[in-house]
């Protein structure tokens, strides 16, 4: 049995849960419960503040942990990033007032700094050789200049709305951050077996959301063009159409080139293209 930590709620809760959820894992909360068991996989879920993880996964309470990598820098512990999970992007950034100038982080030199991240904010004005008082507060950040609390706040950024909400204007990024799985160092073989196990559903995966499924026919002259355009996962299944002289290709194309190989297998020949989502890839 081994024990993950996720977030209770908040902006990390929904997507941990599906992605358990994903693995075919299944897990029956009655609602307020704070410790739930798979019905088919040897798991146990905590749910827990996001704060708390860490602290969690180090001392061994848990095994494993999905939390947000800026909560794992800013409390540092002796702990490690099994996998990156790519969802709750973001950034810790300072920003201040809108209508403040700001040439350099040299700016903030003897100047309050609100936010909830003293250790990564302390590390960074350290590392620029700046002197700045920061006062640690667990939520609202960006109020605090408004209220005369702070000169600047340093708190996460995703899509730029509250900073832009609240009157600031972002100056630096100092962490950039995405959801990460991390593990404790205390794990027995047979649970590092049980980890391997979660973490091969979890990359079959992030595997198929990054890669489609392609259907396309060809006339037999432009099938050596299209191949060449479309090695898939071995090579594409090529199959002939009831119509003489024409086939139908199968192959997998990955998302980050996606419109481009369009465009190519097109130009090359390419006619009736259906793309379709994979769910899961196994290498
Ligand atoms: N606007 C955002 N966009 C994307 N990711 C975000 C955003 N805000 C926060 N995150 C990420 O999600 C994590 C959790 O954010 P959330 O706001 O739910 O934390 P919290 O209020 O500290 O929750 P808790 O009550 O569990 O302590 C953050 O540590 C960060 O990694
Ligand atoms: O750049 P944006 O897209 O506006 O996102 C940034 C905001 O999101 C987070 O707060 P959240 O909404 O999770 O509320 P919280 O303060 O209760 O954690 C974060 O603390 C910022 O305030
Ligand atoms: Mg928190």
């Amino acid at each position: 049995m081994i024990r993950l930590a996720i977030q209770k709620s908040g902006r990390l809760s929904e997507a941990s849960s599906q992605l358990i959820k994903d693995c075919g894992i299944n897990i029956v909360n009655g609602k307020g419960k704070l410790k739930a068991t798979a019905s088919n996989f040897p798991l146990e879920i905590l749910f827990l503040r996001d704060d708390d993880i860490p602290g969690y996964v180090a001392d061994g309470v848990a095994d494993l942990g999905i939390v947000g990598e800026n909560v794992v820098a800013e409390k540092a512990k002796d702990i490690h990033i099994v996998h990156r999970l790519g969802f709750s992007k973001c950034r810790l950034s300072l920003a201040i007032p809108k209508a403040d100038t700001y040439n350099s982080i040299a700016d903030l030199e003897g100047k309050h700094i609100a936010t909830s991240y003293p250790n990564i904010l302390g590390d960074y004005l350290k590392e620029q050789k700046v002197n700045a008082n920061i006062h640690e507060i667990s939520g609202s950040v960006e109020v605090a200049p408004s209220i005369g609390l702070a000169n600047a706040v340093c708190d996460i950024v995703s899509s730029g709305s509250t900073l832009f909400t609240n009157g600031l204007k972002e100056v630096e990024v100092i962490f950039r951050s995405e959801a990460v799985m991390i593990g404790s160092p205390e794990v027995n073989a047979e649970q590092q077996k049980i980890i391997e196990k979660l973490l091969f559903r979890i990359q079959s995966l992030q595997r198929a959301k990054n890669n489609k499924y392609i259907l396309l026919n060809a006339p037999k002259d432009q099938l050596d063009a299209i191949i060449e355009l479309l090695p898939g996962m071995r090579s594409p299944t090529i199959l002939p159409l009831a119509e003489d002289g024409w086939y139908s290709v199968h192959s997998v194309i990955n998302e980050n080139d996606f419109w481009d190989k369009i465009e190519s297998i097109k130009e090359a020949g390419a006619q009736g293209i259906l793309v379709v989502p994979i769910e899961k890839m196994i290498l």
